[in-house]
């Protein structure tokens, strides 16, 4: 059981996370019919590709932003009441601009979700920008950017996430560059749909202090080396990963052997209700069925928290609290 332990997450994507019943109401108020994408009360997709174009279906069912607002503050709420108190949202602004609001209000509704979850809750959230990998690298420079900018104060950091299996990470580097010099974190999706040389390809072109997911890396030992004597965090969401395949089953997965090699791990949601799981049955299949100790969890934990994207005051404050 890990109901009594403290959690934190630091990747899941915002829009992933929208509950099929949510999204049901947002289709019937926009008066979209859904009936190819949500089947029996459950989100229907074939394969990785296809369930891209499922997330960027529901993603169209949230126009304003108090659609956000409210989508942001009934997730936080939910990860607070299973014990979680941080959380980093994988935002994407382009959203905005294709549903017409633009990227200020939609960033505006998801930071008023946020501040509405901590004052009910004492969650802590904050916004991580993706670049979409499929939309290519000028797409990628514009809102690398528009994150630079830093209008929003809970933005604090840069993400890739889409299709993996195009373009290099050297393509995004000067996007990276623009993130790094106004002072954001990095993080990158790699080593999920695409294998170890994907990781080291972030790793060489962008070197980011985390990799989003990671767990394809295990297909190379030095890589694997490398990755624990550099300290580099993955973000891994085995649950995302079975549902998509990436592993057959748990016992496949690759979480406990990349922790024995001494890889810093987090426990991670990715688009919970996709992949019909939440950040609290991740733990409980950690504990469960991949035998992970109290201790090691909460190790998992700490390790989210020293690695978030925060302030060193907050970071102090959630350390304490753990
Ligand atoms: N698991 C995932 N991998 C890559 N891009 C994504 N966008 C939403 N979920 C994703
Ligand atoms: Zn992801």
């Amino acid at each position: 059981m890990t109901a009594h332990l403290k959690k934190a997450e630091l990747h899941c994507h915002i829009e992933g996370a929208a509950p099929p019943a949510l999204a049901l109401l947002q289709a019937r108020k926009y008066n979209v019919d859904v009936s190819s994408i949500i089947e029996d009360g459950a989100y229907v997709w074939a394969d990785f590709s296809h369930f891209l174009k499922c997330y960027d279906a529901v993603a169209e069912l949230f126009r304003t932003e108090e659609d956000y607002a409210l989508l942001a503050e009934a997730y936080l709420t939910e990860l607070a009441q299973a014990g979680t108190i941080y959380s980093e949202i994988i935002v994407s602004p382009d959203h905005g601009n294709t549903i017409g609001i633009g990227s200020d209000a939609y960033l505006r509704g998801l930071a008023a979700g946020i501040e509405a979850a901590r004052a009910k809750t004492g969650i802590e959230g904050r916004m991580i920008i993706t670049l979409i990998r499929h939309m290519g690298p000028e797409a990628a420079e514009r809102t690398a950017l528009y994150a630079a900018k830093r209008e929003h104060a809970l933005v604090t950091g840069l993400n890739l996430a889409g299709e993996e299996r195009v373009h290099n990470v050297a393509d995004f580097a000067r996007a990276f560059d623009i993130a790094r010099d106004a002072g954001l974190g990095l993080t990158i999706h790699a080593g999920e749909m695409a294998g170890a040389f994907s990781v080291r390809d972030a790793l060489d072109h962008v070197r980011p202090t985390r990799i989003s997911h990671g767990v394809r890396a295990i297909e190379d030992a030095d890589l694997v080396k490398r990755i624990a004597d550099e300290g580099v965090v993955l973000e891994t969401c085995p649950g995302s990963n079975v549902s998509l395949q990436v592993f057959p089953d748990f016992a496949s997965h690759p979480l406990r052997a990349l922790h024995q090699a001494g890889c810093r791990v987090t426990l991670n949601s990715d688009d919970p209700p996709f992949f019909h799981t939440s950040l609290k049955q991740e733990y409980e299949i950690a504990s469960q069925v991949m035998g992970f100790s109290d201790d090691e969890i909460n190790g998992m934990t700490r390790t989210a928290i020293e690695a978030a994207f925060v302030d060193e005051a907050t970071r102090r404050r959630l350390l304490a609290a753990l």
